[in-house]
């Protein structure tokens, strides 16, 4: 433990990720992920736009991928590059999160990406789906999701990936990780974030229910931390913002560390990893 708290004040929750995962329980080096993700973005137009205030250090990622923003490997490559990017920049120190979509956030995974595919190619998929969590849930940034539209399952994963939940005041958009509805499960470390968010009961009913939330109901339990009119959802991010990034970043960054590493199963570990990919190609290749 003592290294892990000496780690994570010199690197930060993602610099105690990145070395759990660079170096196996074998000893064996593995490839950077950024290669491979730099290697695999093929998509011709940005399904991601990023703009960075060098004055407030604060940067809005916009997900702007019609129909609803679904996570597709292609989605995911090109919102975990601009993760990279900005966590290596040292100006900036906050990200908020938000759709240029109407009514939808996101719709979570793309279902065509686990249908009818190689199980190469499900792996692949599924690596990046692990990557984006680790990227955001491990950020050294301060993170903040304005969620202006429905927000499903891979959608409810990225939300409840960052720090603090924004969501939109509109009963008819919906939060939640539904799986069990569609006939699938969530993975563990989609339960340990949904329990980290809103605690054991709520979430045990929630994922055995495979429960949607509308906006205020998913503040009665937690899953989002405030609600606000459709117009005012990023100025407020804005200002939530402002006091999240008034306390010093070494701080907040080794108090997240100690409560994600107590808190969060191993997926960090190389070999939990690949356990998690094994299963979920198998459960895929077979949907
Ligand atoms: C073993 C695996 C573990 C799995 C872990 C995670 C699982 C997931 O994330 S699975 C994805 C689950 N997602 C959903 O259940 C959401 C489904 N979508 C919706 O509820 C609605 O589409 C939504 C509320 C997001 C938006 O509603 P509308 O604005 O009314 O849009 P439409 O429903 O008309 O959809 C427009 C268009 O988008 C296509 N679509 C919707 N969701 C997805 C998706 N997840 N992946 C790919 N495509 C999606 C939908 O089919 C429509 O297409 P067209 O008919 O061609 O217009």
């Amino acid at each position: 433990m003592a290294n892990v708290l000496r780690n994570s004040a010199k690197f930060g929750f993602s610099g105690v990720l990145s070395q759990l995962s660079i170096h196996s329980r074998h000893g064996r080096e593995c490839v950077s992920p950024c290669f491979s993700l730099q290697q695999r973005n093929n998509s011709t137009s940005p399904k991601i736009k990023v703009d960075l205030d060098s004055s407030t250090g604060v940067a809005v990622l916009r997900m702007q991928s019609p129909p609803v923003n679904s996570l597709s490997l292609d989605f995911l490559t090109e919102f975990c590059i601009n993760l990279e990017k900005l966590e290596m920049d040292r100006s900036c120190r906050g990200l908020i999160i938000t759709s240029t979509l109407s009514k939808v956030f996101s719709a979570g995974l793309d279902i065509m990406e686990m249908y009818g595919k190689s199980p190469e190619r499900c792996g692949e998929f599924w690596k990046a789906v692990q990557e984006m969590w680790l990227k955001l849930y491990g950020s050294n940034m301060a993170t903040i999701a304005a969620i202006n539209g429905s927000s499903p399952a891979g959608g409810c994963l990225m939300s409840i990936g960052c720090d603090y939940r924004i969501m939109v005041d509109n009963p008819r958009y919906s939060i939640g990780l539904n799986e069990t509805q569609l006939g699938i499960v969530a993975p563990f470390w989609f339960k340990d974030t949904l329990v980290n968010t809103v605690g054991n009961r709520a979430a045990e009913l929630s994922l055995e229910l495979g429960l949607l939330y509308s906006a205020p109901d998913a503040l009665k339990i937690g899953l989002v931390d405030q609600l606000v009119p459709e117009d005012q959802v990023l100025s407020t991010a804005q200002d939530t913002m402002s006091k999240w990034l008034a306390i010093p970043d070494h701080a907040r960054q080794i108090d997240q560390c100690v409560y994600i590493i107590y808190n969060t199963s191993p997926l960090p570990l190389d070999h939990a990893r690949q356990m998690d990919q094994c299963v979920i190609s198998v459960c895929i290749y077979y949907i």
